[in-house]
């Protein structure tokens, strides 16, 4: 069982592509339902220790794949059952089917057991589960100890996230790669906690689960795409080439505040905050706001909207921050002042869903809008929520997991945006500078547990630079 960390995702059509690919290179579907539910037994097996379990099934491949590990749970010694929606359907279903040769009960009245396996829909779900098979499903998910779903939990849309009738489960057994409903909201809540049991299907993916740093060495071993870099001084580094980030600060001094020490806290050498606080900490730089103070060559990034304010006078301090044609990071206030079409190229752009809905509109999921708005803007925009997706202007995206729900408290989105910022000072292009701020904003509110302030959070990042 893998961690999710780095691995591809790919839809639901991604998916099937891949398997076909699979298949016309000379494996059956048989096998990979083989692979499939052999690897689920193997799983659920050490997950159940000896007690009871029932496997629901439906009518397509995920089915199959329930059929199979029926069969080999059964030869393990398990007490396994099975209970199924109706008749297999799929054509390699039917044959997973015969190889269970115990009963089948009716999912309607089927006896509830100490672990549940949902192997009832897959990523073939295409329209919300009926009361008939919701019902018993919620029914029997209420009186299992452990609930597990073979590759997604049924009832959810693979590709956007929803939930259409789906149980919680307490673990996922995600087939061969991730899928979007593994990390977007509110689907990636009913996963619990989400593995991947490989089946030999080659996948290759622009979309990722963003990765946790990995020492330059394990990065092939890992066999994992893009892990982020946190950039680290050399002993000839001094504080302009660990990067100088100038914080463009509003009417709300707080936010911005906060933004400069997170940048301070993430490793920029030097940050600038262009406002009219005054006080510690003494590390920071402060100076009033002028359009020449920005036309300092050494800045590495210029982070402008937390706490800005929305009048005039703000505007212009935008203005004056676009065309500085510094790095730019721009996060709120300025998020609703800026026109979409006046963005730099190689802007980073971190919008929440309000601020996201109201530049580029609310079509599609989650990753195809990030995507096209990144695709439009030639920005990369990071997308924030509780499954934060990060898209470049190439197509590549990733999509940040195991977020706390701890950071949904005033500030964090300004602790974010200056961690961003010193990462792209210090060098890292957008989209790898956008990819270790979000990731040391996390670690950082994972390390901190409960109830924390977004000034704790700004502090814990020097604890998780590593
Ligand atoms: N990815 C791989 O390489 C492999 C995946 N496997 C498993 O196969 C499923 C996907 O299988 P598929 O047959 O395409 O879809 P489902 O099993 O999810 O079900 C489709 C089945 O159900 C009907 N249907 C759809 N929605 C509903 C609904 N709401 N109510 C009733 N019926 C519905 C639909 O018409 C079909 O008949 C994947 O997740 C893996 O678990 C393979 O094992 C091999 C390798
Ligand atoms: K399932």
């Amino acid at each position: 069982m893998i961690p999710l960390d780095g691995q591809p995702i790919l839809t639901a059509g991604e998916m099937r592509a891949a398997e076909e690919a699979t298949m016309v290179a000379g494996t059956s579907v048989d096998t990979l339902m083989e692979r499939a539910g052999e690897g689920v037994a193997v799983a659920v097996h050490r997950l159940a220790a000896g007690a009871d379990i029932v496997i629901l099934c439906g009518p397509g491949n995920n089915g199959g794949d329930g059929y199979v590990a029926a069969a080999a749970l059964h030869r393990m010694g398990a007490a396994v059952r099975v209970a199924a929606s109706g008749a297999p359907a799929s054509p390699a279903a039917v044959r997973a089917a015969a190889r269970w040769h115990g009963p089948v009960e009716a999912l309607a009245q089927a006896e509830p057991a100490t672990i549940l396996v949902d192997a009832l829909f897959g990523t073939g779900l295409s329209r919300p589960l009926a009361d008939e098979v919701a019902a018993p499903l919620h029914r029997l998910a209420r009186a299992a100890r452990l609930r597990i779903a073979v590759d997604v939990p049924s009832g959810v849309g693979s590709d956007d996230g929803a939930v259409l009738g789906a149980a919680t489960c307490d673990i996922t057994l995600a087939l061969e790669a991730a899928k979007p409903a593994h990390l977007l909201q509110p689907a990636a809540q009913a996963c619990g906690t989400v593995r991947l049991i490989p089946i030999g299907v080659p996948v290759v993916s622009h979309t990722h689960v963003l990765s946790s740093p990995l020492p330059e060495g394990e990065r092939d071993m890992a066999c994992v795409a893009p892990s982020i870099t946190l950039p680290t001084p050399g002993p000839n580094s001094h504080k302009y080439t660990r990067g100088m980030v100038a914080i463009v600060a509003g009417g709300m001094a707080g936010a911005s505040e906060l933004a400069s020490i997170a940048a301070m806290r993430a490793g920029a050498g030097y940050v600038l905050h262009l406002g009219e606080g005054q006080g510690p900490p003494h590390a920071l730089v402060r100076k009033i706001f002028s359009a020449d103070a920005l036309q300092d060559a050494r800045i590495g990034a210029i982070v402008v909207g937390p706490g800005l304010g929305r009048d005039d006078a703000t505007r212009r301090m935008l203005d004056a921050s676009l065309a500085a044609h510094r790095p730019l990071v721009i996060d709120g206030d300025a998020l609703r002042l800026i026109d979409p079409t006046t963005i730099p190229a190689g802007s980073i752009l971190t919008p929440h869903g309000g601020e996201f809905s109201h530049l580029f509109g609310q079509e599609g999921d989650k990753i195809t809008r990030t995507r096209r708005a990144a695709a439009q803007t030639g920005a990369v925009i990071v997308h924030k929520g509780p499954d934060t997706v990060i898209a470049a202007p190439d197509g590549r995206v990733t999509v940040a997991g195991e977020g706390s729900p701890w950071l949904s408290t005033a500030g964090t989105g300004d602790v974010l945006a200056g961690a961003i910022g010193a990462m792209r000072a210090a060098g890292l292009d957008p989209f790898a500078a956008a990819g270790a701020g979000v990731w040391l904003h996390g670690a950082a509110a994972r390390r901190l547990g409960p109830a924390f302030i977004a000034d704790d959070l700004a502090d814990a990042l020097s604890a998780v630079r590593g």
